[in-house]
Parts: structure tokens; C-alpha cells; sequence
């Protein structure tokens, strides 16, 4: 059994409309950070509005706590997320190989996205929503045309993983990160997010609401920007979704 973190709070609910949304309900009453389970979602949101589903046996889950540095540095946590995330992957499976980071925060499980994760800030607080596909995968007809096939640990690792033993796990990687980002900065997470990046050196296509990039995969910088070789030179890109 993985040790609770201390000082997190645990929070399990069996059906909500979103975790990230209790968060935002739950803010004024905490006193530290704060882990919010649901073992199903009615009204759950993704990154850049689109609406993420939550079946019963997937993980649903909010990390909340208040905001101590300005934003910039606050949204690093969306790499110390993705690697705690990674970390909990192998703990849970075993199987390092199959699993890789997509920037900004995407978890790949054999090229496919197995999870996703959607930052936000609720006044001082800072919320970290994250849902992983343990038992199903949406059709790669609900998700948009270039996006990746979504994966499930079920059905494509055969492996079985409760959404409560998964958050254990996740909270106890997650305040081990946090605890080396809080004495050390963003430069261990980064330069160990990047041992695990998908398609580093290669070439990947970076896309906005006004622009696409298309360059060499470089590398992450200090900011966590994009870093991308292209014909132009080299691009430093702050938000854009990607494909490969
Ligand atoms: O689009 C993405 O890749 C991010 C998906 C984030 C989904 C999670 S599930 C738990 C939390 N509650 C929500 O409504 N969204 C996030």
C-alpha cells in the first residue's frame, strides 16, 4: 500500500459534475493542498473547451493548492504533473517503454493519449484537473481528426487499476516532484520530463488559433516553451496543441 502524502487532503465522491469545478466550490474551505477523486463526471471539461468523458473506471481527479509563485512559474506544475503521472504509470504497470510525454502535459501509452491535463487558476488557487483512460478509451471518432488515437491501460495493457489505488499512487509520485520544484526549481523536472518526451529531434507540427509551426522538436526551455527548428529559425512557442 503507497503512503498517503502528508499534509494533502483526499477527497472521494462518487458521482460529480466536474473535479475541477468542486475545486473551484471547495477553495474557501481548505487550508492546504488538496486531492478531489470522482468516480464519474457528468460535465467534464478538456483543454480549449472541448468536453472530456469520464465512464465509471476512469480516474478523474483535481489537485488544488494555493498559488505561491506568480503564474508563469506556478504553471510549470503541469510538467511536474505529467512526469509524477509518468512515474505512477510505471508503478502501476511495470512497463516504462510504453509510456511517453507529449508537451505540454499529454501521457502517451504506446503513441496513443492515455491522459490529459487542464490547468487553471480559481483567484489565489491554482487547480491541476487531470483524467486518465484506466478502463475505457473515447472512439477515435470522438475525438477530433489529427488527434491522437486515445488509449485505455485496460484494453490496450490489459491491466486493471482502481481510480482510488491510482490517485494513491499519483498523490504520493505527485508531492515527491513537487517537493524537488519547490527546493530546486523547474530545471530536475525539465531535464527529466525530457528523458521522457515523445518525438524529440523530430519533426512535429505546433498549431495556434491563428498559426501552425512546423519544425525539429528541440527541445523545453527554463519557461517550459516549446522549442522548435524551423525554416525560419528557431521558435519558442508558449501554447499550442500538437501533432505528430
Ligand atoms: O483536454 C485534456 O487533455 C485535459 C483533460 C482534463 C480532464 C480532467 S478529468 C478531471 C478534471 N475535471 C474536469 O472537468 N477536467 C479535468
Amino acid at each position: 500500500m503507497t503512503a498517503w502524502p502528508e499534509g494533502y487532503g483526499r477527497h472521494v465522491f462518487d458521482v460529480l459534475d466536474s473535479t475541477l469545478s468542486e475545486a473551484a466550490r471547495m477553495a474557501p474551505t481548505l487550508s492546504g493542498p488538496a486531492w478531489i477523486l470522482a468516480l464519474e463526471q457528468t460535465n467534464a471539461r478538456g483543454r480549449r473547451g472541448r468536453a472530456w468523458s469520464t465512464p465509471r473506471g476512469n480516474f478523474a481527479g483535481t489537485l488544488i493548492m494555493r498559488r505561491k509563485e506568480e503564474p508563469g512559474v506556478a504553471a510549470l506544475r503541469s510538467f511536474v504533473t505529467s512526469l509524477a503521472l509518468y512515474r505512477t504509470f510505471v508503478a502501476v504497470t511495470g512497463q516504462a517503454d510504453a509510456f511517453a510525454l507529449k508537451w505540454p502535459n499529454d501521457v502517451l501509452l504506446k503513441g496513443g493519449k492515455v491522459a490529459g491535463i487542464l490547468l487553471e487558476s480559481i483567484g489565489d488557487h491554482l487547480v491541476i484537473g487531470i483524467g486518465v483512460n484506466l478502463a475505457h478509451a473515447p472512439g477515435a471518432d470522438e475525438v477530433e481528426a489529427r488527434a491522437l488515437t486515445p488509449m485505455s491501460l485496460a484494453e490496450t495493457l490489459d491491466i486493471d487499476v482502481a481510480p482510488e489505488v491510482f490517485l494513491d499512487v499519483l498523490a504520493a509520485e505527485y508531492a515527491a516532484l513537487e517537493a524537488q520544484f519547490t527546493a530546486h526549481g523547474f530545471a530536475p523536472i525539465r531535464r527529466a520530463w525530457l528523458s521522457h518526451a515523445a518525438k524529440l529531434g523530430e519533426v512535429i507540427t505546433a498549431r495556434t488559433m491563428r498559426d501552425e509551426t512546423v519544425g525539429t522538436f528541440e527541445d523545453v526551455d527554463e519557461a517550459g516553451n516549446l522549442i522548435l527548428q524551423t525554416a525560419n529559425g528557431r521558435a519558442a512557442i508558449t501554447a499550442a496543441d500538437v501533432y505528430f
